[in-house]
């Protein structure tokens, strides 16, 4: 699918602030933003929005939230070449440690260390290489919950690559139902599993929410680990209460810092009280019990 890049240039303290305003304005859409150092000496960043939907609706909307910056810029368009970008971008990436985990892709299977627990992800067409601050944050937080609490039924709610589930299960030798809204998620989520050797613990399904009758027959678990975004969350909050064991962890993640009080209230209104925030990246992993 071909990409369009809409990119403007800004001093580096608007290149802040338009960035958290435009990742507020698209996070539904979870278009990704960008920034980039130019030149340094001569405080010229480059502020980008990658799109393969209507540009012309993406670059109004880029618009009307420099106007509510009182910022006025051009705003260019590079068409990107159609190239498999994540797995591109998969070819160059860094193994990542967090906690006792080692996520990396095939190229760096020999950099495992004894000790570590390695998660090989080829994620290609799904999320989750562990690069991410949320995921991070993720396998930081369960790694202390797994050890702490040790569950024994397990949910990834928004599975992506299968990254957490496959960190719970090799972790916690448990069952982890895996469940992503997006079938092609699913696919990988399922074939990483297997690369993994965690395929008979990881069960892998296509389901938005809970919306599937699988929940009726797995709830309710002692542990759900949840990396979406801070809105369907919240709006997820009541069914993460009647899917968790009295006592059960829950983690969350795709969080911003500043969205993070009004994701805890969500669920401090359904009796969770709230454990930990872990602050990475500009995200926060929230962890919280009830
Ligand atoms: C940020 S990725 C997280 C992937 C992985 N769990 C990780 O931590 O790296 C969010 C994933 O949640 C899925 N998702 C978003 N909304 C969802 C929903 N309502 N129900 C199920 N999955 C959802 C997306 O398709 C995507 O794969």
């Amino acid at each position: 699918m071909t990409q369009t890049r809409l990119h403007f240039i800004a001093s580096k303290t608007e290149s802040i602030s338009m960035f958290a305003a435009l990742e507020a304005a698209f996070e539904d859409e979870g278009l990704p933003i960008a920034v980039r150092e130019v030149d340094e000496d001569r405080d010229i960043h480059e502020v980008s929005v990658y799109t393969d939907g209507d540009e012309d609706a993406v670059e109004a909307r880029m618009k009307d939230v420099l106007d509510s910056l009182a910022l006025s810029k051009p705003i260019g368009r590079e068409t990107l070449p159609d190239i498999d970008w994540v797995a591109r971008s998969l070819e160059g990436l860094k193994p990542v440690r967090a906690g006792r985990f080692f996520v990396h892709g095939a190229h760096d299977r020999r950099k495992r260390h004894s000790g570590e627990l390695a998660i090989e992800i080829e994620a290609g067409l799904a999320f989750g290489t562990g690069h991410h601050g949320t995921t991070a944050g993720c396998l930081e937080v369960l790694e202390q919950v797994v050890r702490r609490e040790h569950p024994r039924n397990a949910l990834d709610l928004g599975t992506g690559s299968a990254v957490l589930a496959i960190a719970v299960a090799k972790l916690a030798h448990i069952r982890v139902l895996a469940t992503d809204i997006d079938p092609i998620a699913v696919k990988v989520a399922a074939d990483n599993a297997r690369l993994n050797h965690v395929k008979a613990l990881v069960e892998t399904v296509t389901a938005p929410g809970f919306h599937h009758p699988i929940f009726a027959r797995r709830a309710p678990f002692d542990l759900i680990v949840a990396n979406i975004l801070a809105r369907p969350l919240m709006r997820l909050a009541p069914q993460m209460a009647a899917h968790i064991a009295w006592g059960g962890s829950i983690v969350l993640s795709g969080i911003l810092d500043r969205q993070r009080d009004a994701v805890v209230a969500a669920y401090v209104g359904q009796q969770f009280r709230h454990v930990r925030t872990l602050h990475r990246e500009g995200w926060v992993t929230i962890h919280l019990k009830r």
